[in-house]
């Protein structure tokens, strides 16, 4: 049995990873934090008092759904109580993922900007289907729930970087007014409204013809279950960086 800690456990990840875990029995969660009070059938504590919650429950993993200053903050008591981290919070700075790497110097940190099986199939595919297509016009597009805070999404990101292993490109964010397409950029489109779980779009326009790559989330519970599918796989490894298709290839 692994037994985990959610930062940002009131969140909708939180409530997410709660929900999948209850269904499991290969893992627990025994504690969380968030900064507002919860009446939840597990203690939460405030981000103030992560080393104290990591102290008292030792728990073998913290699961990380938050916001980039909860990560580190927690990223600083995991490292200092060598406990392995799982990180699915998006949206950091240099300085916060120079930080991830100085935890991993002390214990397994495991980063994923989306943790959906569906999503590493679809990086998996871009390759070989940017090289089929050398000289096609490729943009992507991502559309998420209206309470998102940070654009483009981390996914996107993971996206453009994928797609920047195979060519070279200036990102265009969204167009307006007169700007005609140059053969060296990538368009990244990015909308937001009502409940939506997460949709990723990738375009790859010929004459004549498109191919679309796309991945549509349904529900949490997909990004919850990879999450805890890495932290029962990461508890087992030495300290360092990993990424969710180490989990996938295990
Ligand atoms: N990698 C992946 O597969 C996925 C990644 N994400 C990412 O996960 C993150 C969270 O998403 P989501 O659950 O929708 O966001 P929510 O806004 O619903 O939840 C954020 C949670 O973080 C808590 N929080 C805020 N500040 C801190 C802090 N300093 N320390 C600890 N906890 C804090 C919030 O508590 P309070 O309510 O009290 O403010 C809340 O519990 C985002 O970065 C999102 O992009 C989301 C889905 C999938
Ligand atoms: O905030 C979200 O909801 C999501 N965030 C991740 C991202 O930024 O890519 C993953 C997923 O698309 C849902």
């Amino acid at each position: 049995m692994t037994t985990v800690g959610i930062n940002g456990i009131t969140g909708r990840m939180g409530e997410a990873i709660r929900e999948r875990a209850s269904e499991r029995a290969d893992v627990s969660v025994t504690f969380g934090i968030a900064p507002s009070e919860a009446d939840l059938d597990v203690p939460v504590y405030e981000p103030g008092e992560a080393a104290e919650a990591i102290a008292e429950h030792a728990p073998d993993a913290v699961i990380d759904f938050a916001v980039p200053e909860g990560t580190i903050n927690v990223a600083e008591a995991c490292a200092e109580a060598g406990v392995a981290l799982v990180v699915g919070t998006t949206g950091f700075d240099d300085a916060g993922s120079a930080v991830l790497d100085e935890t991993s110097n002390a214990v397994p940190v495991l980063k994923a900007t989306n943790f959906a099986r569906g999503i590493h199939a679809l990086l998996r595919t871009l390759g070989p289907a940017l090289g089929a297509l050398e000289e096609y016009d490729v943009e992507v597009m991502e559309t998420h729930h209206n309470g998102k805070r940070d654009a483009p999404s981390g996914t996107a990101k993971t996206i453009l970087e994928e797609i920047s292993e195979y060519r070279e490109f200036d990102t265009v964010p969204g167009r307006e007014g007169i700007q005609p397409r140059e053969d060296d950029e990538v368009g990244m489109l990015v909308r937001r409204a009502g409940d939506i779980r997460g949709e990723h779009e990738i375009i790859l326009a010929g004459n004549d013809e498109v191919l679309s790559l796309s991945h549509r989330a349904e529900d949490r519970g997909v990004f919850a279950a990879g999450a805890l599918d890495a932290a029962v796989w990461l508890v087992d490894q030495g300290p360092g960086r990993y990424e969710f298709g180490d989990v996938i290839d295990a």
